[in-house]
Parts: C-alpha cells; structure tokens; sequence
C-alpha cells in the first residue's frame, strides 16, 4: 500500500479505504478462484494495483468519461481506475464467468458503485465509451479489431479518445501497423521499482 501513497499523495480517506481493503478481498478469493497468480498475491500492491495505476499517469479522466476494460480477469486494471475516478463510470467484462463474479464481489464489499462487471466477450460489446483499457489481454492488432467499434466519437478530455493498454515485453511487432499514432510510455518514467522496466502504457487515439 506504501507504494500507492508514494506516487498517489492526493488520495481521498475513501479512495485510501478502499484500495487498503483489497489485499485481504483478493487474497481471500484468490484462494476460491484464481485471478491472480498464486506465487504473486504477495505483491498484489506492486505488481497488479500501481500496475494499473500507471493508466492514471497518462490520463486524468474527467468526470462523466466512460471506460470499458476488456478482459479484465479479476478486475485489473479497472478496479484500481474505479477507485481513482470515482465520478467516471467503468464497465469490466470478461468472457469467463467465474473470474466476473470475484469483481463483483470485491466491488460490492468496497462499495464500488461506479463500476459494473459482466460476462460478455469484447466482440459482443456493442456499447459506446470514451475509452478502452486493457492488460494482458491480446495482441495490439486483434485488440483494435474488437475495440474500434467501442470508442465514442464525441470528445469529453483533453486526450482524445481511445485504447490505452498495458503491456511489457517485446511490442516492437504488434506496435508496427500503430506506429505513427500509438504513444509508447515506458511505466519507469513513473515507477522507479525494478519491476516496471520494460513494462509500458500505450495510448491509441481512435
Ligand atoms: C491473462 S488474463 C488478464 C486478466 C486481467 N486483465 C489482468 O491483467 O489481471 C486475460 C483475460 O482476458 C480474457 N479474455 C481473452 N479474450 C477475451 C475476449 N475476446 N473477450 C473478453 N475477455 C477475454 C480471459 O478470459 C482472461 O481473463
């Protein structure tokens, strides 16, 4: 939790609850279902939480934007977006249902209100959002493929809308046919531990 407050100072006493809370609720159903691996819940703060915190470095979404995190496996990155943009609203699908039911379990017992979690595959998606935002998910092409038809046309923040997506890795490949849009920021410009080298936020303006 420390390395949350360190880059994060401005936290609310909800937002500090909230985030707090999540290490017991992951590690507790964690162990029902697997989310997160086994060997890495130790790091949940560092690996997973500021992981998808990094999202927040690239865009200050005002309120009333709308994300969809596409294949959001047990809530990551939108739970932790959800608890920093309190006055955005999150829509977290997945296509495997049992990883959905851990979200909306966490997200109720952290009283997440501005968040909902569903069942659905990003091809079924046919809603309209400011942005998408995805991590681990699927190759950078495959990802447009699915998601373009998801982006809204009218603009709402200072960053035009789009895909923002946390990747690490060799993405010199999948980055090629986005190089002339796609803005690739290493997370260590932000992050200083060890862990973040190599991995990187890109933004795809739709
Ligand atoms: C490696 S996990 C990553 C989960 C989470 N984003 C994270 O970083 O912890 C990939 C997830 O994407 C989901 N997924 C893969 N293809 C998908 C699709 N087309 N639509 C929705 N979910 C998908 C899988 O069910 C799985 O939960």
């Amino acid at each position: 939790m420390e390395e949350i407050l360190k880059y994060f100072p401005g936290l609310t006493e909800t937002q500090r609850k909230q985030l707090e809370a999540l290490g017991a609720l992951y590690s507790e159903w964690n162990a029902k279902i697997n989310v997160i691996s086994r060997k890495d819940i130790e790091n949940l703060y560092e690996h997973h939480i500021l992981h998808s915190l990094s999202i927040a470095k690239v865009a200050n979404f005002r309120p009333g934007t709308t994300i969809l995190d596409i294949g959001t496996g047990g809530g990551f990155p939108g739970v932790p977006l959800a608890i920093m943009f309190p006055e955005c609203n999150f829509k977290l699908i997945d296509g495997t249902g049992k990883k959905i039911l851990v979200v909306q379990e966490v997200a109720k017992a952290i009283g997440l209100k501005n968040c909902t979690a569903m069942q659905l595959r990003g091809e079924m998606e046919n809603g309209k959002y400011d942005f998408v935002v995805s991590r681990a998910v699927m190759q950078l092409p495959d990802l447009m493929k699915i998601i373009t038809k998801n982006i809204s046309k009218k603009q709402r923040n200072a960053l035009p809308n789009g895909l923002i997506c946390l990747k690490g890795g060799d993405i010199q490949q999948e980055v090629y046919p986005y190089r002339h849009i796609a803005e690739v920021t290493p997370i260590s410009n932000w992050f200083d531990e060890e862990w973040f080298k190599g991995k990187n936020v890109i933004y795809v303006p739709i």
